[in-house]
């Protein structure tokens, strides 16, 4: 089932909440909508299930499910499923009757027999491997647990679309991590559209077919994970989405200079500023004739497939974060107190907000 919705903004008295928003969503999509507090995601998602309602004035906007516009159509009568972050579980019902509860309210000619509604109880059961808790309480199930119930009952009804308010947002790393794989190979297997709303970054990219990103009641760029991390079309959707390095300073005859540090840079004399993720910083022992940026490690993480990295200097308003593959680490002996000469790979830069296309490898290592 495609959503498609038209013009759709939202006041909250005087507080705008949402712009007038268009957005398609495709039949089949995991899509997320991602943005920081505030930003309009959950209204977004509520609008979407009807249980808010769009600003009428000064257009009304449309949301359509497919061919139907449900712009008027209650709750109840859209075939939404919803998992929100609380869990939400009727906590005096065993597992078995929370992900019974949408069949055995239907109207009496559309409800299944109590033996297709038991057949139908186990098999989603099975799928989030839960069948060995049919009779247990919410209370004695642990949270991750407890939503793998919540995303069973949403289905059983099975929806044409399927609504996650941050369905993740209150568990643990581990269990976060377990819950995504779940529901993208639920969702690859049933087959219906998801919309999840979610603040976190990873998430976002690891889950979603595509991304949303929201800020301040606006969409500011919907697209593939890849093709946002690789191409941002401004600055926020580049800040938000994962650490960003800044380097100021002014340009004068093709070099950046900032206090004692300086880069061959091609670019028009004036004030700038690069951006640069923490992997496009290479470092090394000594400067290069296209490079001089010497900084001192301040602290090291090497957990994960990475060594995190952390750079100060007396140019450098804020610390750099610099990562690095284990291999180099050992290889460098880095270790804190060093100092090094930091070298750009790559950087970006934005004018107004807007991606200037000719972001640039400097000195290429
Ligand atoms: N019922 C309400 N009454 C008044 N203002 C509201 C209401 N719901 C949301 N807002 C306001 O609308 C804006 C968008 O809120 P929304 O909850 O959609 O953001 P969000 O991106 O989901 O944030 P979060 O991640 O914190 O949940 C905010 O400024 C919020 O204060």
């Amino acid at each position: 089932m495609s959503i498609r919705l038209h013009n759709i903004a939202k006041h909250f008295g005087g507080t705008r909440a949402l712009e007038p928003i268009d957005l398609d969503i495709h039949e089949g999509e995991l899509v997320g909508l991602l943005g920081p507090s505030g930003s309009g995601k959950t209204t977004l998602l509520r609008i979407i299930a009807g249980l808010e309602t769009a600003d009428r004035t000064p257009t009304p906007g449309k949301i359509l499910f497919g061919d139907r516009d449900v712009s008027h159509i209650h709750v109840r009568d859209r075939r939404i499923g919803f998992v929100f972050q609380n869990y939400a579980l009727f906590r005096h019902m065993s597992v078995y009757d929370n992900v019974a509860f949408g069949l055995t309210v239907m109207p009496r000619g559309q409800r299944p027999s109590r033996q297709d509604i038991r057949a139908k109880v186990y098999r989603l059961l099975e799928m989030v491997k839960l069948e060995a808790f049919a009779n247990r309480y919410p209370a004695q199930l642990s949270g991750g647990q407890q939503q793998r119930v919540s995303l069973a009952r949403a289905l059983a009804v099975e929806p044409d679309v399927l609504l996650l308010d941050e369905p993740f947002g209150a568990l643990d790393a581990k269990v976060r991590q377990d819950l995504r794989r779940w529901l993208r190979h639920l969702h690859d297997e049933l087959n219906f559209t998801s919309v999840f709303v979610t603040h976190d970054q990873e998430e976002a990219l690891e889950l979603s077919d595509r991304v949303v990103v929201m800020s301040n009641g606006r969409i500011e760029q919907i697209d593939t994970p890849e093709t946002l991390y690789r191409a941002p079309q401004n600055r926020f959707v580049f800040e938000f989405l994962g650490d960003v390095n800044h380097l100021e300073g002014k340009v004068q005859n093709g070099t950046l200079t900032c206090g004692d540090a300086h880069v061959a840079v091609d670019l028009p004399d004036g004030d700038e500023e690069l951006l640069l993720r923490p992997h496009e910083i290479r470092l090394a022992e000594q400067p290069s004739a296209d490079s001089h940026l010497p900084v001192t490690i301040t602290a090291i993480s090497p957990v994960g497939a990475e060594v995190r990295v952390e750079l100060e200097a007396d140019w450098l308003a804020r610390p750099w974060l610099a990562t690095v593959r284990h291999a180099d680490f050992n290889r460098l002996a880095l270790k804190r107190g060093q100092r090094l000469y930091a070298h750009p790979r790559h950087w970006h830069r934005f004018k107004e907000d807007v991606a200037v296309p000719d972001t640039s490898p400097v000195g290429v290592t």
